[in-house]
C-alpha cells in the first residue's frame, strides 16, 4: 500500500472527490489521479518526444536555453532545488506556453504537426482537469477536518461505507462544513449549494497559458565512472516543496522510480523505506514526538499521474492543504535507469493576493496578503542565492 491515495475521477461522486482529495491533502499533500486528464496515447507521445528532444546534440539543445524566466533548456547540473547540492537533470520548460506563445519550440515539436498538435492537446487536458480539481479544492476546504477523522479506513471503501461512517459519526444533522462529505450518497443532506465558497474561488485566478508551466525534465542515467564518483550528496532532484497552486506529475511506468516524500508518522501507517534522524528545518508539521521519514511515492498506471499542492495553495488554504516536500534520488544499485518526467505547474496569475480562507469557506481578506507574483519572486531569488553558493553559472530554477 502506499502512502499516497488514489482518487478515481470517473467512478467516484463529486462529494466523495472532495472528501478524499481533503483528506490527502491534509495529511500528505498528494494524490494520484486516475481516468481523468491527458489521454494514455498524447502522455505517451509526449514522453517519446521529450526522448527525442533531450538526444539532440548538445549545441543543438543550447540553442533553446533558458533565461530568467525559466523558459527554454535547462541544462545538466544547472539546477539545485534543494540545499546544498544541484540536480542531475536536464529540462525543457514550456514557461507561459499556449496556442500563442512566442517561445521558440525545438525540435522535434517544431518539425512535425502531429508532435505539436499532440503537445498542444497535452497541455489543454492537464489545464482543463486542473480546473477540475480546483473546484473540489474549493469544495473540500469546507469538509470540517474533525469529520474526516476516520477516512483513512474508509479510502478503500464504498459510498455506503462512507455514509455509515457519517451515520455512526452522528453528522446527519452537523453543521454545513460537513455536507460536501455527507452528501455521498443521501438524499436527506444538506445540498451543495449551502457552502459558502465559490467552487470558482481557486479556478478564476488562473488565466489559461499565463503563469502555468509545463516541464519536461530527463534524469540521465550515469556513466561508470559517474557512479564511481557517486557519494551522499547526489540526487536528482534535491528536497524542496513546489512554489504554485498545484503540480501535476506524469511518471513513465516502464522508467526509473525515485520520487520521495517527507512525512511525520502520524500522517501516514506504513513503514517508511528510510529513516531520516532530523526533521527537516521549515516545515509547518513539525512534532516533536513524531517520527519524519522519506516514503516511496508511487507510480500510477498508464494514464495516471500525482497531483501535489505547492506553498501558494498552502498560504491560500490557511495551511489546511499541505504542501509536501519531495525529491528525487537515484534507485538502487543495478536500476541507475533513465527517468523522464512531465511536470505541469499550475501557478495563479501574479496580482492575485493569496488571502487565507479560513475553515468554513470565509475568505479572510482583513489583513494584506503576499501576491502569488510576490510569493514566486521570493522563492526565485532563494533559490539563486542556493545555487549562487554552488556555482557561478546563470541558474534556471522553477518548482
Ligand atoms: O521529476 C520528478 O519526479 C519530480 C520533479 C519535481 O518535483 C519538480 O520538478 O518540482
Ligand atoms: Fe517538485
Amino acid at each position: 500500500m502506499s502512502v499516497i491515495p488514489t482518487i478515481d475521477l470517473a467512478a467516484d461522486s463529486p462529494e466523495r472527490q472532495a472528501a478524499l482529495i481533503k483528506h490527502a491533502l491534509s495529511s500528505v499533500g498528494f494524490f494520484a489521479v486516475q481516468d481523468a486528464g491527458p489521454a494514455s496515447e498524447d502522455i505517451a507521445t509526449v514522453f517519446r518526444d521529450s526522448k527525442t528532444f533531450f538526444g539532440l546534440e548538445m549545441h543543438e539543445k543550447e540553442t533553446y536555453l533558458a533565461g530568467r524566466s525559466g523558459s527554454g533548456y535547462t541544462k545538466l547540473l544547472s539546477q539545485a532545488l534543494g540545499e546544498g547540492r544541484r540536480d542531475h537533470k536536464e529540462t525543457f520548460s514550456y514557461g507561459k506556453y499556449c496556442a500563442n506563445t512566442t517561445q521558440p519550440m525545438p525540435p522535434p515539436f517544431k518539425d512535425s504537426a502531429e508532435a505539436t498538435e499532440t503537445i498542444k492537446r497535452f497541455y489543454q487536458a492537464c489545464h482543463d482537469v486542473s480546473e477540475r480539481l480546483m473546484e473540489l479544492f474549493a469544495l473540500a476546504l469546507e469538509v470540517s477536518p474533525s469529520d474526516l477523522a476516520g477516512i483513512p479506513h474508509l479510502l478503500g471503501g464504498t459510498s455506503s461505507e462512507l455514509t455509515s461512517f457519517a451515520d455512526s459519526r452522528g453528522l446527519m444533522s452537523v453543521s454545513v462544513c460537513c455536507a460536501p462529505m455527507l452528501r455521498c450518497d443521501s438524499a436527506t443532506v444538506r445540498q451543495l449549494d449551502d457552502v459558502t465558497l465559490p467552487k470558482e474561488h481557486f479556478r478564476q485566478s488562473h488565466s489559461f497559458g499565463l503563469n502555468t508551466a509545463m516541464s519536461l525534465i530527463h534524469y540521465p542515467r550515469l556513466s561508470d565512472t559517474e557512479r564511481a564518483e557517486m557519494n551522499m550528496m547526489d540526487i536528482r532532484a534535491g528536497e524542496h516543496k513546489d512554489w504554485g497552486t498545484m503540480t501535476l506529475l506524469f511518471q513513465e511506468p516502464s522508467g526509473a522510480p525515485g520520487l520521495q516524500v517527507y512525512l511525520p508518522r502520524s500522517a501516514i501507517d506504513v513503514s517508511p523505506t528510510s529513516q531520516v534522524p532530523l526533521p527537516v528545518p521549515g516545515t509547518s508539521r513539525l512534532e516533536a514526538e513524531d517520527t519524519w521519514a522519506w516514503y516511496d511515492a508511487p507510480v500510477p498506471p498508464p494514464g495516471g499521474f500525482l497531483v501535489n499542492v505547492g506553498l501558494a495553495m498552502e498560504l491560500w488554504s490557511s495551511g489546511a492543504y499541505k504542501a509536501t516536500l519531495h525529491r528525487v534520488i537515484f534507485p538502487d544499485e543495478g536500476a541507475l535507469g533513465d527517468r523522464d518526467t512531465l511536470a505541469f505547474f499550475v501557478q495563479p496569475d501574479d496580482d492575485v493576493a493569496l488571502h487565507p480562507v479560513l475553515p468554513g469557506g470565509i475568505v479572510d481578506t482583513s489583513q494584506k496578503a503576499i501576491t502569488s507574483g510576490e510569493l514566486f519572486d521570493s522563492k526565485l531569488q532563494e533559490s539563486m542565492n542556493r545555487f549562487k553558493k554552488e556555482t557561478t553559472d546563470t541558474p534556471s530554477i522553477r518548482a
